[in-house]
C-alpha cells in the first residue's frame, strides 16, 4: 500500500504544496490533475523518492517503475537490452515477450533512435512493466502524441495495468486521459497547492467512461 501524507513542500521560501495526502492500493489508479506549474511533478517526486526534502511522510513499496514525459532510454543499446540492464533478473525470452505485448516484437535489436516517438514511448512502457513494479508512476506519458497513437498507448496502459496490478499515480493535464485510467482522482490548485475539496479524490466509474 502507497501511504501519502505531505504537509509541506517548500522551495527556498516559496511554499508550493501544502496538506496533500492520499492512499493507494495495488491494482488502483489515482489520477494527479491540476493547471500547469501547480505541483504535480513536485509530488511526484515526493511520492518516487527522488525529493526527501519536505515535511510529511510518504510509505511506498520498493519495486517502483516511473515513466516520464519524454521517454529516457539508453539510446546506444538495442530495445531489447534497454529492458535487460534496468532489469538483470529477466530473462531474454521474458523481454522479447514484453517486447511483442507492446507491439515492438519485431523491433527487439533497433536502436531508439531507430524507433518513432510512440514506438520510443512504448518501449519506456514496456521497461516499466517488465519490473512488476508494485507501484509505477506515469508522469504525462501520452503528451504530443497524436490522438490516434494516444489512444493506442492508453488503451495498452490500461491492459498492462490490469494484467500487472501495480498501484498506478497517473500525472496529467488531461480529464478525458484520467477518466480512461483512472478509478480516482486528485486535483491540486492554490497557492501553496493543495487537493480541492469538493474534488477529494473523486471516484470514477470506468464502465461509465468506456
Ligand atoms: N527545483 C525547483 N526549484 C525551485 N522551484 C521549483 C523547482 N521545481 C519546481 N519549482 C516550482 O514549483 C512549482 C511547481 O512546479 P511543478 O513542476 O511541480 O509543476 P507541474 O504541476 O508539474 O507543472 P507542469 O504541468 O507544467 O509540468 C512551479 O512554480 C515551479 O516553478
Amino acid at each position: 500500500m502507497i501511504s501519502v501524507d505531505i504537509k509541506t513542500k517548500n522551495y527556498g521560501q516559496t511554499r508550493v504544496l501544502k496538506d496533500v495526502s492520499f492512499e493507494l492500493q495495488r491494482g488502483q489508479c489515482l489520477a494527479v490533475l491540476g493547471k500547469s506549474g501547480i505541483g504535480k511533478s513536485t509530488l511526484l517526486r515526493l511520492v518516487a523518492g527522488i525529493d526527501h526534502d519536505f515535511e510529511g511522510t510518504v510509505r511506498r513499496p520498493e519495486a517502483m517503475a516511473i515513466v516520464f514525459q519524454e521517454p529516457t532510454l539508453l539510446l546506444w543499446r538495442r530495445a531489447i537490452d534497454n529492458l535487460l540492464i534496468i532489469h538483470p533478473q529477466l530473462s531474454e525470452a521474458a523481454a522479447r515477450d514484453m517486447l511483442a505485448k507492446v507491439g515492438l516484437g519485431d523491433k527487439a535489436d533497433m536502436y531508439p533512435k531507430q524507433l518513432s516517438l510512440g514506438q520510443q514511448r512504448r518501449l519506456s512502457l514496456a521497461r516499466a512493466f517488465a519490473g512488476h513494479p508494485e507501484l509505477l508512476i506515469l508522469d504525462e506519458p501520452f503528451v504530443s502524441l497524436d490522438e490516434a497513437t494516444a489512444a493506442d498507448m492508453i488503451a495498452l496502459t490500461q491492459t498492462l495495468m490490469r494484467e500487472l496490478t501495480p498501484a498506478t499515480l497517473f500525472v496529467t493535464h488531461e480529464k478525458e486521459e484520467a477518466r480512461q485510467l483512472a478509478d480516482r482522482t486528485l486535483e491540486l490548485a492554490g497557492s501553496p497547492a493543495t487537493v480541492v475539496p469538493d474534488c477529494k479524490i473523486t471516484e470514477f466509474r470506468r464502465e461509465e467512461a468506456s
